[in-house]
């Protein structure tokens, strides 16, 4: 006789966001998973603590907190929202030093075609002499740029590193303010928005006489949500920190 496996318990924080509404609806309608808590602003943050599993689609201002909060309370999580950078990830990285077995997975975006736009960029990088990132949302997004562009950036930013790459050319001097976008670990990303888009990037790199563009398109917000559910299971058994759905996926 098989033993009945228990579902998981998942708590969203950020449930009445647009990610957060279409998360409750995943996790409601998978098998494996029991959606215990909703929690969105003003509301107890304590409400999740029956939570095996904690998802936040929050905003960059009060993730930090909240993720300070469930580690201090034992509980995984996996986190969609944006703003994390190189020096954030590292102090969630020092948090959770003290607690091994504890694991967290942060996903820069949960969409499959922009986890492998992410992968193919960092494997180009190497060959590019020049390379610039344009991200496009929908004017709702309160932040910029993504966090999809900035992870993107850093993955770029390490491969040059990593293949003896100089700095990308750029002969700007005069520069009204913005026109080159926004440097990120020296790569130039620049942030669109506009009505009608969900969620877009292009990566574009040249060299001589070429240039190679790698574009990802999210359509709908449906997009997110088997990256979701997968980071939702296997956090269960990864303790530390997990940094994008790449090594999740096999
Ligand atoms: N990783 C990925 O694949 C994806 C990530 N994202 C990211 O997810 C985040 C959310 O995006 P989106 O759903 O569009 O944004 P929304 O503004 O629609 O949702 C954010 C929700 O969080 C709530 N909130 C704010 N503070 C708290 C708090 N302290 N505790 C609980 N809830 C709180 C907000 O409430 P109120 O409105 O009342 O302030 C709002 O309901 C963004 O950072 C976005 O970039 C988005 C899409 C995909
Ligand atoms: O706010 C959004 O919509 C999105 N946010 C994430 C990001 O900042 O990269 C992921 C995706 O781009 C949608």
């Amino acid at each position: 006789m098989s033993e009945a496996v228990e579902p998981i318990r998942v708590g969203v924080l950020g449930a009445r966001g647009r990610m957060g509404t279409e998360a409750c609806r995943a996790v409601d309608g998978s098998d494996d998973m029991d959606l215990v808590a909703m929690v969105d602003e003003g509301d107890w943050l304590s409400n999740v603590s029956g939570a095996d599993v904690v998802v936040d689609f929050t905003t960059p201002d009060v993730v930090m907190d909240n993720i300070r909060w469930c580690i201090d309370q034992n509980i995984r999580m996996v986190i969609g929202t944006s703003g994390f950078t190189t020096e954030r990830l590292e102090e969630v990285r020092g948090w959770l030093a003290h607690k091994p077995g504890l694991g967290i997975v942060v996903a820069p975006n949960f969409a499959i075609g922009a986890v492998l736009m992410m992968e193919f960029a960092a494997r180009a990088a190497r060959y590019f002499e020049s390379v610039e990132i344009v991200e496009m949302h929908h004017p709702k997004k309160i932040d910029a740029p993504s966090g999809t562009a900035l992870r993107t950036a850093q993955l770029i930013a390490e491969a040059r590193a990593a293949a003896g790459l100089g700095p990308v050319p750029d002969a700007t001097k005069d520069e009204m303010a913005g026109a080159r976008g926004t440097d990120v670990e020296g790569i130039r990303v620049h942030a669109l928005r506009a009505t009608g888009l969900v969620a877009h990037q292009e990566v574009l790199f040249g060299t001589t006489g070429e240039t190679l563009t790698i574009r990802h398109d999210s359509y709908d917000r449906a997009s997110f949500m088997p990256g979701v559910l997968l980071a939702v299971r296997s956090v269960i058994k990864r303790p530390g920190l997990t940094v994008g759905l790449g090594a999740l996926l096999g």
